[in-house]
């Protein structure tokens, strides 16, 4: 099933085309890459979707629910974290998420947190003013995680955290997908990352979709990510 489809999206800004008829599908229970250089389009893709701002033209529905006819209904589906994590850094870990859950009127349970090694017990407690970055994405996720939605969009989610913060990062994710049918959107310039974790890839340059592959069948043909990369985007770096 198609948990968010995208057809014909367009975007102008300041009379210049930014998204130019970009169609896609994700499925759900999947992990979805988005891939392009900077400044491709993958930041205003992931606000329209988000409804932090409006398409020129084209549709998208998310879980059926058509996002312009239905905002509420359509993004109630959706946890994202976009560009930098806005938490509130003197408050603790568990105020930050107790006032995530009082803005969208539901009740949490502190433990699902911990137990999904989201966030460690003692972090709970503590500062978010005192969190290394990694602490503080996984906290994010954790904000986004409030409500259960069915999508969560990762914007960037590896940019400046450690090895551990990213290979913690991804066990959280996997898991999301293996045991709660989550289905992930992340975008990303890593290259590695999306190598690891994605089962299917948007490539997007200048505002287009060049090409959409499953990471299976990339590896089958014997390329990398990277050399299909560089087939798809002509070379062109990220
Ligand atoms: N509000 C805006 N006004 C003018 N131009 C904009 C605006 N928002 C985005 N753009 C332009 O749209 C293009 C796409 O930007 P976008 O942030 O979506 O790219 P991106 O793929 O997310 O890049 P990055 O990886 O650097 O975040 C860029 O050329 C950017 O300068």
């Amino acid at each position: 099933m198609d948990i968010l489809k995208i057809s014909n999206l367009s975007k102008i800004i300041s009379n210049k085309l930014i998204l130019d008829d970009i169609s896609f599908s994700v499925h759900e229970g999947e992990i979805f890459g988005f891939l392009g250089p900077n400044g491709a389009g993958k930041t205003t893709t992931i606000k329209i979707i988000t409804g932090l701002m409006k398409p020129s033209s084209g549709e998208i529905l998310i879980n059926n629910t058509n996002i312009e006819k239905e905002p509420l209904k359509a993004i109630s589906n959706i946890g994202a974290i976009i560009e930098n994590p806005s938490l509130y850094k003197y408050l603790t870990g568990l105020e930050n998420l107790k006032l995530v859950a009082k803005l969208r009127h539901v009740n949490i349970n502190e433990r699902d947190y911990v137990i999904d090694e989201i966030i460690p017990a003692e972090a709970l407690n503590e500062k978010v003013s005192k969190y290394s970055l990694g602490m503080k994405e996984r906290l994010s996720i954790g904000c986004a995680l409030i409500g259960n939605p069915k999508i969560l969009i990762l914007d960037e989610p590896t940019n400046g955290l450690d090895p551990e913060g990213i290979i913690h990062l991804r066990k959280i994710l996997k898991k999301l997908v293996q045991e709660k049918n989550m289905t992930i959107f992340i975008s990303s310039h890593q290259l590695n990352e999306i190598q690891n974790i994605c089962s299917r890839i948007a490539f997007i340059k200048k505002g287009k979709i060049q090409s959409v592959e499953c990471m299976d069948e990339i590896l089958k043909s014997g390329m990398n990510l990277e050399d299909k990369y560089m087939s798809i985007m002509g070379g062109e770096l990220l």
